[in-house]
């Protein structure tokens, strides 16, 4: 397979171009070629995007761009068994969890078409300050124009479509960059938009390195929003390079889940082994530090060690593989390296901590500190840290020790103790009874600190993807 960019329906893939191989991460076998797009290619690109905004989608009504984003949700979810297969092989994903990566995607699909057609403005009661008599105002949500999207590995499909689905029902065009390792489910969804017909210059597909066309990209003075999900030294350039411009970043976190004395441990175990090992941990709100309340600590060690090294491993497209492989060896190794660190400082592998090539197995640490980098860091990785506490307090204090602040589970039947906490915790998102990875998409996400600006969640992306524009009109008789 050999694909490359598609700029207003317009595929380039010449032979003489330089190309980029994409390997399954689980037995390294060739999977496609990707022709890199060049900074002509880029600006080729983003003056499609301009131009197609200025003669197309600004005008296009509302209820056009919720069919098309409708219509793309329906052939999607026609097409579920081939993109949940080439996310398995791309990004290395387990079969279920690709199969719910679609279902997700179909439904950010659904969510947008539907938004799309609610994106109200209100009237401003302008007879509030004195003189306004006899003047009517009111606000309109416009889009903005291009907006460059750029993604990420982990979740090829449905992250691409949390900026997609947005920038298209609010009537915006969109450069499209996605993770050169996972490539080709971005490829099939361009063309999932167009068959469905979007314009072709409304979606562009730029198929580069990052480090090679992403200053360009966030510079050109004709993008005029870059919303990014990866990882925070990127998104720390992006935020210096775009000026201007608006920018939403989505960048890492190292998510902690709390459970109280009073928790349902039995179902807390069970979801935080998916939480903590679900894609190898390559999630960004993966359950990375477990606080546990001393009186549980050792009953729940136990457990969830067994629940853990219950898990089937091996090839992410076998229907029963629970655990595949990270996305390249060269993050397996460095998430090796951290556990070595770890326990050279005193900390304690209770399961796990085995790496074959791209498999590093389930970890579970224990005795950490908090300067550990498997906890002050974000791992992305297969690695969980069980963490003692005693008091409300001591725990809310730990949690908050973190450059980041994404999402946290707290878990209690003390419904004043579980606000009280959630209130307490610096995060974008906090869920009670419920495992930090677990999030659904209309619901507003996003980060704190350096977890990130600005939120996604269809209704919040397109506040993001729109520039709120106020008229006013004197409505005196003797100038009308
Ligand atoms: N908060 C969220 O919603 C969220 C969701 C998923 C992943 N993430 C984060 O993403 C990271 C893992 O994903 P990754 O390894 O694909 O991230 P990454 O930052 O390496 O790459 C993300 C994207 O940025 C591009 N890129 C690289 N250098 C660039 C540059 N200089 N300018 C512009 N673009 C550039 C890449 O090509 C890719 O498309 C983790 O840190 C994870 O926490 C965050
Ligand atoms: O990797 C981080 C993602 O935001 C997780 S999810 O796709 O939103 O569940």
């Amino acid at each position: 397979m050999r694909i490359g960019s598609i700029i207003n329906g317009k595929e380039y893939n010449e032979e003489q171009r330089e190309t980029l191989t994409v390997y399954n991460p689980y037995n390294q076998e060739k999977i496609a070629d990707i022709v890199l797009a060049n900074v002509e290619d880029l600006n080729k690109a983003i003056e499609q995007s301009f131009d197609t905004f200025h003669s197309t989608m600004k005008t296009m009504p509302a209820y056009q761009r919720a069919n098309i984003l409708l219509k793309t949700a329906n052939l999607l979810e026609d097409r579920k068994e081939s993109f949940a297969e080439t996310i398995a092989k791309e990004a290395g994903k387990p079969l279920k969890y690709s199969r719910g990566e679609v279902d997700r995607a179909v439904q950010v699909l659904r969510f947008a078409s539907e938004r799309a057609k609610h994106i109200y403005s209100e009237v401003i009661p302008l007879d509030a300050a004195v003189g306004g008599e006899n003047r009517l105002g009111f606000t309109k949500r416009i889009p903005l124009g291009v907006v460059a999207a750029i993604t990420p590995f982990n979740f090829p499909l449905n992250l691409s479509l949390h900026k997609l689905a947005p920038a298209i029902a609010a009537g915006n065009t969109v450069l499209f960059k996605p993770a050169e390792k996972t490539p080709i489910s971005a490829y099939m969804l361009v063309q999932l938009f167009h068959e469905a017909g979007l314009p072709t210059g409304a979606l562009n597909l730029i198929m580069g390195k990052g480090e090679e066309v992403g200053d360009p990209l966030v510079q050109h003075e004709k993008v005029h929003k870059v919303t990014f999900t990866g990882s925070l030294p990127v998104g720390k350039n992006i935020r210096e390079k775009a000026g201007f411009k608006k920018v939403t970043l989505e960048l890492g976190s190292n998510s902690p889940n709390i459970l109280f004395e009073d928790a349902d441990m039995e179902q807390a175990v069970e979801d935080l082994v998916k939480g903590a090992f679900a894609f190898s941990g390559q999630v960004c709100i993966s359950a990375q530090r477990i606080y546990v309340h001393h009186s549980l600590y050792d009953s729940f060690l136990k457990e969830y060690v067994s629940q853990t090294e219950a898990l089937t491993i091996g090839n992410p497209t076998n229907e029963s593989t629970d655990f595949g492989p990270m996305i390249n060896k060269d993050a397996a190794e460095r998430a090796k390296t951290w556990i070595d660190d770890a326990v050279s400082k005193g900390a304690k592998i209770a399961t796990g901590g085995k790496l074959d090539g791209t498999m590093l197995t389930p970890t579970i640490m224990t005795e950490v500190k908090n300067d550990m980098k498997i906890i002050a860091e974000e791992v992305f990785a297969p690695i969980v840290s069980i963490i003692p506490f005693e008091t409300e307090e001591e725990v809310v204090k730990l949690s908050n020790d973190s450059i980041y602040g994404l999402q946290a589970g707290v878990f209690t039947k003390d419904i004043n103790r579980a606000l009280r906490v959630a209130n307490e915790l610096e995060m974008g998102g906090v869920w009670i009874n419920e495992i930090s990875t677990y999030r659904q998409d209309n619901h507003p996400y996003g980060g704190v600190k350096q977890s990130g600006i600005g939120r996604e969640g269809v209704k919040y992306a397109i506040d993001d993807m729109t520039e709120l524009k106020f008229i006013g009109i004197n409505l005196n008789e003797k100038r009308l």
